[in-house]
């Protein structure tokens, strides 16, 4: 298959990026001017916080009032995770434009990551998409561990594409597939994306690869020629994994901006912009900056 002419970038680093950063709660002003940087650029669909157990995750406990301070642009999508129904009845009374329920391809990672079996999961969703076709809310879907578990291993791309199924026929408009640990090579993602695409046509299908191993890159590249169009990334690479030793945040943005760009696909992103803000909020963090692109083009 060729390439896409035009790829949607999904932003992760305010959501998948500052959810990890251990230390002291980023605070919120800093959170809303990375939005605004990010939606500046040229980015139109950022996922802007989490709707959680702030026990959970610390990080996003300020969910309702990084929506609330952010200076909205218009055709810009700021996106949450939403658990469970609470964590959507919050989200619609800070005003979001998209939610996103988030499952697991493994059993383990499930139940450590939201204390319930994948079934359990699909239940507690249900409720979730109701009240969002209630009120119009469109929800993404997410699947863990995709190309791998940090306690099960190897993951069957059967179960992947199950559980991608699942959650398309509930009403999700996309499903993102998440490498958590960063742990694919490039032909297990494209076999991995071969046997999802039977159940969920590539249309509806997100790449969300950690770059713990260095490989997210190429993943992506051999996802592109089986036609994936919308690609989640985190810039200056921001995040990582409370589960996986050593884990990295998603794929660096400017990383991924600047193979497409390289190929010749379209986003509408400004990559001289995108290098000042990973730059920017790498400062802010105390952090390296974890995009190569990011060093090479520093300002
Ligand atoms: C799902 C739960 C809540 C279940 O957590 P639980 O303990 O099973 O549920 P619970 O209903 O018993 O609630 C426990 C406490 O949380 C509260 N609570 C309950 N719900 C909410 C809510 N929505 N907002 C605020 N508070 C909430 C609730 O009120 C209670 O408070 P307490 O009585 O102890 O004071 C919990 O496990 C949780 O919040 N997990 C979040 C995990 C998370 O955010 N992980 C990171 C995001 S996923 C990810 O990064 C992967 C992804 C998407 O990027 C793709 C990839 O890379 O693979």
């Amino acid at each position: 298959m060729a390439f896409p002419k035009q790829v949607r970038l999904v932003e992760m680093s305010p959501r998948d990026g500052l959810q990890n950063e251990s230390g002291p709660v980023i605070a919120t002003s800093i959170k809303t001017q990375l939005i605004e940087r990010l939606a500046d650029c040229g980015l139109n669909h950022i996922e802007s916080a989490s709707f959680v157990s702030p026990k959970w995750v610390p990080q996003m406990g300020d969910a309702a009032d990084v929506m609330a301070g952010i200076k909205r642009k218009a055709g810009v999508r700021y996106s949450v995770l939403t658990p469970n129904l609470r964590g959507f009845e919050n989200a619609l009374a800070a005003g979001v434009d998209e939610v996103a329920v988030f499952g697991a391809a493994s059993e383990s990672f499930s139940q450590k990551n939201i204390n319930c079996s994948i079934a359990e999961s699909l239940e507690r969703f249900r409720p979730v998409m109701e009240a969002a076709s209630k009120h119009k809310i469109p929800v993404r879907g997410y699947v863990s561990t995709v190309l791998g578990c940090p306690y099960e291993g190897e993951i069957a791309p059967e179960q992947v594409a199950n559980v991608a199924k699942a959650l398309a026929d509930m009403g999700c408009y996309e499903i993102s597939l998440g490498d958590t640990i960063g742990v694919g090579t490039p032909l297990k993602a494209k076999r991995m994306l071969e046997t999802v695409a039977k159940q969920v046509p590539v249309e509806r299908l997100a790449a969300h690869f950690h770059d713990t191993y260095g490989q997210a890159l190429a993943n992506l590249y051999a996802v592109l020629e089986e036609g994936v169009a919308v690609l989640d990334a985190s810039v200056a690479g921001l995040g990582g994994c409370p589960y996986a030793k050593g884990a990295s945040g998603n794929v660096a943005t400017e990383d991924v901006l600047y193979m497409l760009e390289g190929l010749g696909i379209g986003t509408g992103v400004d990559l001289h912009k995108l290098v000042a803000t990973g730059d920017w909020i790498s400062s802010q963090l105390n952090r390296l900056n974890g995009s190569k692109v990011g060093q090479a083009l520093k300002p």
